[in-house]
């Protein structure tokens, strides 16, 4: 029984096989949430882009039956004052198995936690996937944007990520600050009364499961190498246990052998009978090499908080945020979104590139298996860009750009498709 979900009439539910494998009918249910600030411009932008891309891609036989779910403003319009993400959602999630969103607000310092945060967590989507790639003529800020192809797995579920934090002055803080110097030893550290603290769990099945879809990925997708990708010189039981454990894995389940003695190893593709690297980098080190030598770097496994910030840093360097799609994956449940936030200045000004919210969507249409809907939406963006018809992100940065709105982009990849 829903409350304020309308179910649409038609659809069907995709269904999961005990492999996880999905069946999708001709017409799924497929929910999706707007998302705060700007998310109330690009979703229906991304929505009119996919009906399109299935009509031609499929003459009509298929179509997705959207069903609005909610979290976060809106919901609070519709459940009440102080429902940011209501059980109901998350329920409708887990049961249509496959969903996406827009960008949810979380505010600093005080107020609610990340609602974002909540959904990967109560649905355990613990792979974000960010692939990053290139599109001829979009405008970077770097001389060869092609070099850059890498495909990031973030570990979603642990990590700082994970809000066990304790305000500074709090009575929590205290008793935790008295325990560490008290029962742990912890006295050389410098702790004042005005000391916050928050808390780092990574876990060896965490780690495990995270690494294990990035090399699985780097096999079925025939790539060179898997990074990972740590601080584990300074947390060395966090994020030096996390590169280990990934290094034990790889050996141990994948049959990956040292490289002159180790740590980094080798394993042959049993797909493609070709070397796949497994190796480490240290996350700063990391920061400034994807600018020098972006085309070393393939599949990236990371924790939490590198992979977010390793997202963005990324996603600048092949033309920014408006263009930079991902998923939140469990086995069985795929949560699609938008790399970017709620860009609230933007918010309600039909302005923003919707790329990345319709890229998002395009990885999806791939999970459902819509393999033709999908490359016809990366054809649409590749000719778009071509076209020079761009929004503001592009255009102040490209020569020749003809500005158009959030709207007026979807538009444009319409029209695109009409050609093909
Ligand atoms: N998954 C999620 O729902 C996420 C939510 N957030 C939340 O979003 C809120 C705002 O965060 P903020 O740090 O400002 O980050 P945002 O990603 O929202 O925006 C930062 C900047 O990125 C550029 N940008 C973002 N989206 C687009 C787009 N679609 N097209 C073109 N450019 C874009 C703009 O750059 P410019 O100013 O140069 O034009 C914008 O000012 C916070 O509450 C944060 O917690 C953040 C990230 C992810
Ligand atoms: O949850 C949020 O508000 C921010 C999350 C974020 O930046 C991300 O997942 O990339
Ligand atoms: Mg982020």
């Amino acid at each position: 029984m829903v409350q304020h979900i309308h179910v649409p009439e038609g659809g069907q539910k995709i269904t999961l096989n005990a492999d996880f494998s999905l069946n999708v009918p001709h017409h799924p249910i497929v929910p999706y949430i707007e998302g705060d600030g700007v998310g109330a411009d690009i979703t229906p932008v991304m929505l009119k882009v996919v009906d399109a891309a299935v009509d031609k891609a499929y003459g009509g036989t298929r179509k997705i039956h959207w069903m609005e779910i909610y979290a976060g403003a809106k919901s609070t319009r519709v459940y009440g004052p102080d429902v940011w993400l209501p059980e109901e959602t998350i329920q409708a999630v887990k049961e249509h198995v496959v969903a996406i969103k827009g960008p949810l607000t979380t505010p600093v310092g005080g107020g609610i936690r990340s609602l974002n945060v909540t959904m990967r967590q109560s649905l355990d989507l613990y792979v974000c996937l960010r692939p990053v790639q290139y599109f001829d003529g979009v405008p970077s800020p770097v001389k060869e944007p092609h070099k850059v192809n890498m495909v990031i797995f973030r570990e979603n579920s642990e990590d700082i990520y994970a809000g066990i934090e304790y305000e500074a002055g709090s009575d929590n803080a205290r008793k935790l600050i008295a325990f560490l110097r008290d029962e742990l030893g912890a006295k050389k550290l410098r702790f004042p009364d005005t000391s916050a603290l928050g808390v780092k769990p990574v876990s060896r099945e965490g780690s495990e499961r995270l690494v294990r879809k990035a090399i699985q990925y780097a096999i079925d997708h025939d790539k060179p190498s898997v990074t990972l990708v740590h601080k584990g010189n300074i947390m060395k039981f966090t994020e030096g246990a996390f590169r280990d454990w990934g290094y034990a894995l790889a050996q141990q389940e994948f049959g990956a052998e040292p490289i002159d003695g180790g740590p980094w190893c080798r394993l042959k593709n049993p797909r493609t009978g070709k070397l796949i690297t497994i190796k480490d980098v240290i996350a700063d080190a990391f920061l400034q090499q994807i600018i020098l030598r972006p085309a070393e770097y393939s599949v990236i496994a990371t924790l939490n908080l590198n992979g977010d910030y390793i997202s963005d840093a990324l996603a600048a360097q092949v033309g920014g945020i408006g263009i930079a799609p991902g998923a939140n994956m469990s086995d069985s449940v795929a949560m699609f979104e938008a790399t970017h936030g709620t860009a609230p200045k933007y918010a309600g000004k039909d302005y923003v590139n919707p790329g990345s919210s319709i890229l998002s969507a395009e990885m999806m249409l791939r999970h459902m298996g819509w393999t033709e809907a999908a490359n016809l939406i990366i054809s649409a963006m590749k000719g778009a860009v071509l076209s020079k018809k761009v929004t503001y992100d592009f255009a102040r940065l490209m020569d020749g750009a003809t500005q158009v709105s959030c709207s007026g982009f979807g538009q444009v990849m319409i029209d695109q498709m009409a050609d093909r």
